[in-house]
Parts: structure tokens; sequence; C-alpha cells
């Protein structure tokens, strides 16, 4: 089932040179998260406010559980969007905070009780009701603003960035934790994110956004197997490199790769991810131009044939002794090893 569908959506701000959202048609299936990654100005937030119907866009439609909103207001809609910011009510207790959306409904006194306490309780802050948000830490802020949007039980909750303010141990906890109320709830999610780990620990659905369109969309483990075109494979930190069709397999800078199909002497590009590729072995060699020790791994930088680079991911103790200026053999696994095209697909 889908829960949101948005057909060939386009909004340019006004003095802008180009849209902000170029014929954007997305569909977010019911109940999952999708995850929306881009780089930073490619339309992203434009997309969540079209959505939650905090701007509206100048062609396109949005439906909500089947009902077009585009000309609703954001409080019919049933979008909720929730930022960095908690955007607490600061006069308000915590309880009053959770509460706000389910008093507007009208629902009853007793039983806001209830599902106020619930929800503080799925947000590990069971007893919290009576604080006031400014004696909250900033993680706790954020899980009441997480108890606040689910209390409404919205169509579709929109996350623009939400982890981006909390240190970095507190952001892998709350990420864990909306993960887990996410799919406890069914909720359908939109989470907008930087971080390409984020985008694919958190999503069942992965889109990348570029230039205000959608360039991919799929599985985490399919978009990032298969990115489609070179500006996503790029974006998702891919090497892209040129081959050659000869018999057998592809020719690179870099050797040859045992791929099947293409007709002979037909240049086409090719995406490998840096922890695939190999040093060692029998492969052909390449100069060692630049390595940079990240604690985890060790980032190895290749260069061959007319000025082709190639980024190696290795294990620390695999790169010791690596030199710049070293001459190493380099090997492509093929079954690592997929063709992009140079133009970014527009699907959804
Ligand atoms: N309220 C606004 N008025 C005018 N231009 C805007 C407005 N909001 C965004 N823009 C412009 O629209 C484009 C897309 O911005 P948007 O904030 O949607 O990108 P983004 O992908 O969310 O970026 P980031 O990751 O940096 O937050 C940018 O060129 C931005 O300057």
């Amino acid at each position: 089932m889908t829960a949101v569908v948005l057909d060939a959506i386009s909004k340019t701000w006004r003095g802008a040179a180009r849209p902000a959202i170029d014929a954007v048609s997305l569909a977010l299936p019911a109940g999952l998260t999708t995850t929306l990654v881009g780089p930073s100005g490619c339309g992203k937030s434009t997309l969540l406010q079209v959505i939650a119907g905090l701007t509206a866009p100048d062609a396109g439609t949005v439906a909500l559980g089947g009902r077009v909103v585009t000309a609703l207001a954001p409080e019919k809609r049933g979008a909720v969007l929730m930022g960095q910011d908690p955007a607490l009510f600061q006069h308000m207790s915590v309880a009053g905070n959770v509460a706000f959306g389910l008093g507007l409904r009208g629902v009853p006194r007793a039983e806001v009780d209830v599902r106020v306490a619930e929800l503080l309780e799925r947000v590990r802050l069971p007893g919290f009701g009576a604080r006031r948000p400014a004696s909250l830490s900033g993680g706790e802020a954020q899980r009441v603003a997480l108890a606040r949007a689910l209390a409404v039980r919205p169509a579709v909750l929109l996350l623009d960035e939400p982890f981006t303010a909390l240190d970095p141990g507190l952001r892998e906890t709350m990420r864990a934790l909306v993960r887990e109320l996410l799919r406890e709830t069914g909720t359908t999610a939109l989470l907008v994110t930087h971080d390409h780990g984020e985008a694919a620990a958190m999503g069942d659905r992965l889109a990348v956004m570029l230039d205000g369109r959608i360039a991919r969309v799929g599985t985490p483990e399919d978009v990032f197997a298969d990115p489609g075109s070179a500006a996503v494979a790029r974006f998702l930190g891919a090497n892209v490199i040129a081959g050659r069709v000869v018999a057998g397999g592809v020719e690179t800078a870099f050797g040859r790769v045992a791929l099947e199909g293409g007709s002979d002497g037909a240049t086409l590009s090719l995406a490998i991810r840096p922890e695939a590729v190999r040093l060692g072995g029998e492969g052909p060699s390449a100069r060692v131009t630049g390595v940079e020790f990240r604690g985890g791994a060790t980032v190895v930088t290749l260069a061959a044939g007319e000025g082709e680079t190639l980024v190696a991911t290795l294990d620390p103790v695999a790169a010791r002794g690596m030199v710049v200026g070293a001459i190493v053999p380099v090997e492509l696994p093929a079954e690592r090893v997929t063709v992009v095209r140079d133009v970014p697909r527009a699907s959804a």
C-alpha cells in the first residue's frame, strides 16, 4: 500500500534561477521509512515543506492516504514535520506538549492522559510529564518532540535531519530508538539526512536526490550495489572509472574487469566502491598518491592511465607499509563492479 504519492512536483523559489524541485514523482510505501539523501541545496527540505503544506508547489500534486491534499492547510493534512530543533512549547509541561496534538482533535481528557503516559514510556521518558522543556537535555527534548509527533498518528512523519544537532554517541542511540519506534508504530516516514550511513541504516527504502530530481530509489542494498548513474555512484562515495569493451571483459586504467556484454570498442563508465577494491595479487599496477589513516580504516588513493584515480579503503593492518609513490597491484572484482550511465535516470 502506498501512503504518500508525489506526482510531478515542481517548485522554484522566488528570484531563484532554477527550480529547487524539478518534476519530482515519488511514492512512499505505507508503514515504512524512506530516507532521502542528497547534497546540500539539492531540494530535500523544500520537498518536505511541500508535503507538509508549508509552501505550495508551482505544479504537481501531493496525495496522503489516497486523498489529494495539495490545496489543504498544513494542519488538515495529517503530515507532521520534525526538524533538528525540537521546537517544544516552552510555556507548557512535557505532558502538555505531547498532548497538544491530541487536544486539538477533541480527544477526551482521560484518554489523553493515558496516551501521553504511553508515549512517554515509548520514548523512554516515563515520569517526565510534569517537567518543563527548559530542564531537558538535547536528546530528551528531541524524544519529547518525537512523542508529540507520534501522538497524532500522522499519515506521514517528515523528519528533516533530526539527529544533526546531537553529539555522535547520542545520535546513535536516537537513531536506534527512532527506527524501533517507527517500526513498532507502523508509521510512514520520510527522513532527510546528509549521512549515507544513516540513510542506509534507517531506511527501508532509499531515495537519492540530485539537483532537484529523484535520481535513484530502491532498497538501500540495491541502491549502493547498483547506483544506476555515475552521479549517484559518486555521491554515495563510489569510484567511477572509464572502461572500454574488449574481448573477455572491460579494459580500464586499473586492469581488465571480467564483465560480459557490450559491443567491442564501446566506452562505458564503471562504478566500484572503495571497500571492494583489492590491492595485491597479480593485477596490473597503479601508483599510490595518498594514504590517510582514518581510525577504523585507511584510505589509499591510486593513479593510473591518463589521470584516472581510484580510492581504496583498506583495513589499517593490511595498509601498513603503504606509502605515497609505491607501485601496487590492483584488482577490481567483477562481482563488485557495475556499469553506470553518465546521465542520472529520473525514476520513482
Ligand atoms: N524559503 C526559501 N526562499 C528562497 N529560496 C529557498 C528557500 N528555501 C530553500 N531555498 C533554496 O532552494 C534550494 C534548495 O534548498 P533546500 O533547503 O530545499 O535544499 P536541501 O537539500 O534541504 O539543502 P541542505 O541539505 O543544505 O539543507 C537552495 O538553492 C535554497 O537556497
